[in-house]
């Protein structure tokens, strides 16, 4: 089996890959391929390619629902990032409110004169900043990074307020229920001095469930003065032109962005970071070992783990002779005719798995027949079947 990196994958990941894996730098030969950012959207992808995995949270670099169809499933590694994102998060806080980069830079500026020492004490008023003890933060999203940042400024003194309509029951458990629960995004901007965004960006045409753009004109009037926004989601989470009048005006006092672009980069009054927020030695391995452990039992067992475009499904280890996966869509009388293909072949099967979301569903046959030649061609030919694997 060939795998391709589309990134630098960490080390220890890849060296979870047994010798039946072999690396390639030819996306036309990889069964699997292994992803941080790199934009994948406009990539062809052969028959070939079994399974992407975004070593990382964010998905929107892969085209999913064009993967879904081709039987590609994408799997991600939920929160195995997350406290790196965290940390980055609290450093904005703090940068955002000392100006500790304004000062940095000026040190270098005075670095070759004679008596630094005195001018560093004269000069220092003009950086001055406020302590984040006490103030209003917002969190916007408490999956695994919202709640590491909620509960970690908590306990730095903050007064939390959090907002997820969709929370996980997990993330719930894990919140520290002295964080403010708001039922609207209008209650973070109307209280808090610091509103940070931890969603995924979603494009949908329901506002509630809609992120692209959430931060524009409209819900920064809604803030209070002097506001302070971070953002180490994705930078369209947030209009560009509505933050630099904001900025400008000084309605927003700072906007704190993990993802500099053409504008941003240039506006005064943003600290931009370089996308670092998982770039921590402890994040890339834990996202590089999840991925490539995933991909594993994908490949050796069938098996889905923390998917975003297939249902996750456990068939455990095949204890038979033969195990065929099928991706198909979810569309009535699909397994009487999968399980009319095995019959016709006087195939008996053993134990069958069958999983569905949305659109798609995934079905695992274990069976007593070693050679499954004839039973493929035909599940192939079933209608509304997208991908059909001998995983054994
Ligand atoms: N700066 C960086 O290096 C990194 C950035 N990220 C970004 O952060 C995002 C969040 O990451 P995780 O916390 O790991 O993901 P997650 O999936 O654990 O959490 C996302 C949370 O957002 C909530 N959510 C979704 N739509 C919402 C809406 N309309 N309003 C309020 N809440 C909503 C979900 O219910 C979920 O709890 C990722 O999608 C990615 O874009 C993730 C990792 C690293
Ligand atoms: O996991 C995510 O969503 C991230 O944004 C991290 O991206 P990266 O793997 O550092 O390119």
């Amino acid at each position: 089996m060939k795998y391709k990196c589309l990134n630098p994958i960490a080390e220890v990941g890849l060296n979870i890959f047994t010798e039946q894996y072999e690396k390639t730098d030819d996306m036309n030969q990889a069964d699997i391929v292994l992803v941080r950012s790199a934009a994948m959207h406009e990539m062809e992808f052969t028959d070939n390619l079994k399974a992407i995995a975004r070593a990382g949270a964010g998905v929107n670099n892969i085209p999913l629902d064009k993967c879904a169809e081709q039987g590609i499933v994408v799997f991600n590694t939920p929160g195995a990032n997350a406290n790196g994102v965290k940390e980055l998060v609290i450093a904005g806080l703090v940068m955002a409110s000392r100006d500790i980069v304004g000062g940095v830079n000026w040190v270098q500026t005075i670095k070759d004169e004679t008596g630094v020492g005195k001018l560093v004490e004269k000069g220092k008023g003009q950086f001055a900043g406020k302590e984040i003890e006490g103030k209003k933060l917002g969190v916007i999203g408490l999956g695994a990074i919202g709640v590491l940042v909620a509960n970690a400024a908590n306990r730095l003194g903050m007064e939390v307020y959090g907002y997820d309509p969709f929370i996980s029951v997990d993330s719930a458990w894990n919140l520290s229920r002295d964080i403010i629960h708001v039922k609207s995004r209008d209650d973070i901007y109307k209280n808090c001095d610091y509103i940070t965004v931890h969603t995924p960006l979603v494009e949908h045409e329901d506002p509630n469930i809609n992120t692209k753009e959430m931060i524009n004109s409209d819900s920064i009037a809604k803030m209070k003065d002097g506001v302070i926004i971070l953002n180490f989601a994705r930078d369209l989470l947030v209009k560009d032109d509505d933050i630099a009048v904001a900025l400008k005006s000084g309605k927003v006092a700072k906007y704190v962005t993990d993802f500099p672009n053409d504008k941003t980069a240039n506006m005064e009054g943003v600290i931009a970071i370089p996308h670092l927020g998982a770039s921590t030695e402890e994040s890339e391995d834990n996202c590089a070992m999840m991925a490539v452990k995933q991909l594993r039992d994908y490949m050796e067992n069938g098996n889905i783990r923390n998917s975003v475009n297939y249902p996750n499904c456990d068939a455990g280890v095949c204890t038979t002779a033969g195990r065929i996966a099928i991706l198909h869509r979810n569309i009535p009388n699909m397994l009487s005719q999968f399980t009319g293909a095995f019959s016709a072949l006087d195939i008996n099967i053993s134990d069958m798995v069958n999983k569905s979301r949305g659109e798609y569903a995934y079905t695992v046959i274990d069976v007593e027949a070693s050679d499954n030649t004839e039973v493929v061609a035909k599940l192939t030919g079933i209608k509304g079947v997208l991908k059909v694997r001998v995983v054994k």
